[in-house]
C-alpha cells in the first residue's frame, strides 16, 4: 500500500525523530536519496548541467545538499537563490563542492540545461508560486524537471491546485507520499513519484493506494469447502432504459468472482442478458448485494427502492444516483463528476478541481461509501465508519483508454459481485469498491495493451486480471 500523510502528521514524526539524531542528519538522508535518484534520472552526473531552484526553507536545504553531492560527481551545479536566506549550511556545501550561486535577479540560462531541481517550496509552502519563481520556470521551459518533496506551489494535502505550480517529471518525496502526490489535479504534475525512506514513524494515513499485494490478500478466493452460495449471490436491477447498460453491468458481474448472477429487467432485455451469458439466472431471489441504475432511465428509482428492501448493500449507479437520500443503508455510490455535481448541487468544475473534499463531503452527506470516477478514481468511506484504515482509497491502476462509453457500467457489475463474495467473509463494502476500481483498471491495461478497448474488453479481461493477483 501507498500511504499518504498530510503534513503536520509528517512534522509530527519529524520532531521525534530529529531528536533522536545528530544535527543535519535527517536532511543528508534526504539529499542522498534526492541525488541517487538525479543520478538514476540523467543516466549519470558527469558533464551535465544542473539548475537548482532554492527558495528559503528546508526544500531549498535539501536541494543544495544533493547538488553538493552532484558536483562531486561531476557535474556543473548552479544554485539560483530566490531569498537572501537560503539555507546556509546547505549553500556552503554546494561551494566547497565546486559547485556555484547567484541571486535569482542575475540569473542567465545560456546555454544547455538539462535538469532543473525544484527545491522552491516543500511542505511549508502555500499554494501558488512567486512572480520570481514564474519568471524563472518560463526561462527555463522545456528542461526536464525534478521536483523535491513536492512540485512547489501546489496544495500538499488537498491535492489541489491554485495559481501557479511547477509541473515535474519526477518528484523525490521524503519519509512517506503525501496527498498532492496521488490526488488529482495535483498528482498529473507529480510525473513519477520516489519515495526516499528516512527513518519516518508514522501512524495510520487518511489516504492510500492499493497495491497488487494488499489486492491479493483482500480478494475473497473460494476454498474447496466453497459453493455457489457461500461465495456470493449478485443481483442486477439494469438496463431497464438503456439496454446495453444492462448487458455491460452483467459482464462486469459476471467475471466469476461471485457464486451466481441474477438479472431482473424487461424480458426482451433478459432473452438478450441469458443469451450473452447462459450462466445468469433470471429473475429475483435471495441475493447477498444488488447493482441499480446502469442504463436504467425512468425505472431507476423504482429499482433502488425493490433493492433496499431486500436490506442487502446497494451498488448505485448512473440514472439511480439522483433517488439517493441521506439514511439509506449500505450504499455504494459510483458517480463521475458531473452526476456527484448533481447530487450535491454544486458545479462540476468545483468537483474536478477539488474531488478529495467533494468525494469527502458526499460520504459524510449520505453516510455511504461514494467512488468518484476520474483519473485517480477516490473511494471515501462513509462518515460514521471507524473502521481501521485509510479514509479515502485513491485508485492508481488503468489506462486513458477506459475512457470509453459502458465501462462505468462494467465497474458497478465487478463491484457489486465483489460485495457479494465479500459478504461471508467479512469484506468491507469500502475495501470491496477499491478492489473492484483496481480490478477494472487492471484489466482495461491488460485488455488494452497500449491500443483502443471498449467496455466488453474490460469485461472480458477482468478474469486475467484477476488471475495475475491470485497466482502472483
Ligand atoms: N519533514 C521531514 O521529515 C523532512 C523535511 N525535509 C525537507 O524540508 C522541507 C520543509 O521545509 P520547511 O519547513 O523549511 O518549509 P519549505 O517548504 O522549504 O519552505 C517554507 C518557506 O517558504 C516560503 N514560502 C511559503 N510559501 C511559498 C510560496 N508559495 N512560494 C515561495 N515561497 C514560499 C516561506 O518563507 P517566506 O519566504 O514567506 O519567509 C516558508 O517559510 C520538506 O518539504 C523537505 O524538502 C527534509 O530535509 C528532511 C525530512
Ligand atoms: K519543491
Amino acid at each position: 500500500m501507498r500511504s499518504a500523510h498530510r503534513v503536520d502528521q509528517v512534522r509530527a514524526a519529524e520532531v521525534r525523530l530529529l531528536a533522536a539524531l545528530p544535527d543535519g542528519a535527517l536532511m543528508a538522508r534526504a539529499a542522498s536519496g534526492l541525488a541517487t535518484a538525479i543520478i538514476d534520472f540523467l543516466g549519470g552526473a558527469r558533464g551535465r548541467r544542473i539548475v537548482l531552484l532554492v527558495g528559503s526553507g528546508d526544500n531549498g536545504g535539501d536541494a543544495l545538499f544533493a547538488g553538493a553531492l552532484l558536483a562531486r560527481r561531476g557535474a556543473g551545479v548552479t544554485a539560483v537563490l530566490l531569498s537572501p536566506d537560503a539555507h546556509p549550511a546547505g549553500l556552503a556545501a554546494l561551494h566547497r563542492a565546486g559547485g556555484t550561486s547567484c541571486p535569482a535577479a542575475d540569473f542567465s540560462a545560456r546555454g544547455t540545461v538539462d535538469l532543473v531541481v525544484d527545491g522552491i517550496v516543500g511542505i511549508g509552502g502555500r499554494p501558488g508560486l512567486r512572480p520570481d519563481a514564474v519568471a524563472l520556470l518560463a526561462e527555463l521551459e522545456g528542461v526536464p524537471v525534478v521536483a523535491v518533496d513536492v512540485p512547489s506551489g501546489v496544495g500538499v494535502d488537498s491535492g489541489e491546485l491554485a495559481g501557479a505550480h511547477v509541473t515535474a517529471d519526477l518528484t523525490v518525496t521524503f519519509g512517506t507520499h503525501k496527498p498532492c502526490h496521488l490526488i488529482d489535479p495535483a498528482a498529473a504534475h507529480c510525473g513519477v513519484v520516489t519515495l526516499v525512506d528516512i527513518g519516518l514513524d508514522l501512524p495510520t494515513a487518511d489516504v492510500g493506494a492499493l497495491g497488487t499485494t494488499d489486492v491479493s490478500r483482500l480478494l475473497p478466493v473460494p476454498s474447496h469447502h466453497s459453493h455457489k452460495y457461500t461465495r456470493g449471490v449478485v443481483g442486477l436491477r439494469t438496463g431497464g432504459g438503456y439496454p446495453g447498460a444492462g448487458l455491460l453491468s452483467t459482464a462486469g458481474a459476471s467475471s466469476g468472482l461471485a457464486g451466481m448472477v441474477r438479472y431482473v429487467g424487461p424480458d426482451g432485455l433478459t432473452d438478450q442478458v441469458r443469451a450473452a451469458h447462459p450462466e445468469v439466472v433470471a429473475g429475483g431471489g435471495r441475493v447477498n448485494a444488488w447493482v441499480v441504475g446502469c442504463g436504467s432511465g425512468d425505472e431507476a428509482g423504482r429499482e433502488l427502492d425493490e433493492a433496499l428492501a431486500d436490506g442487502v448493500p446497494v451498488v448505485v449507479d448512473a440514472d439511480a444516483l439522483v433517488h439517493v437520500r441521506p439514511g439509506m443503508p449500505r450504499l455504494i455510490l459510483t458517480p463521475h463528476a458531473g452526476e456527484l455535481a448533481r447530487m450535491l448541487d454544486v458545479e462540476r468544475d468545483e468537483i474536478e478541481s477539488r474531488p478529495l473534499h467533494w468525494v469527502r463531503e458526499a460520504a459524510a452527506h449520505f453516510d455511504a461509501v461514494v467512488l468518484l470516477k476520474g483519473r485517480r478514481t477516490l473511494i471515501a468511506r462513509p462518515g460514521s465508519s471507524s473502521a481501521p484504515g485509510p479514509h479515502v482509497w485513491v485508485n492508481t491502476t488503468g489506462t486513458p483508454w477506459l475512457a470509453t462509453a459502458g465501462a462505468g457500467d462494467v465497474l458497478a457489475g465487478l463491484i457489486g459481485s465483489i460485495v457479494a463474495s465479500g459478504d461471508q467473509v467479512g469484506l468491507g463494502l469500502h475495501d470491496a469498491a477499491a478492489l473492484g476500481a483496481w480490478l477494472h483498471g487492471a484489466a482495461a491495461t491488460l485488455a488494452s495493451g497500449g491500443g483502443p478497448i471498449t467496455a466488453g474488453d474490460v469485461a472480458a479481461a477482468i478474469g486475467d486480471a484477476v488471475r495475475r493477483v491470485v497466482t502472483g
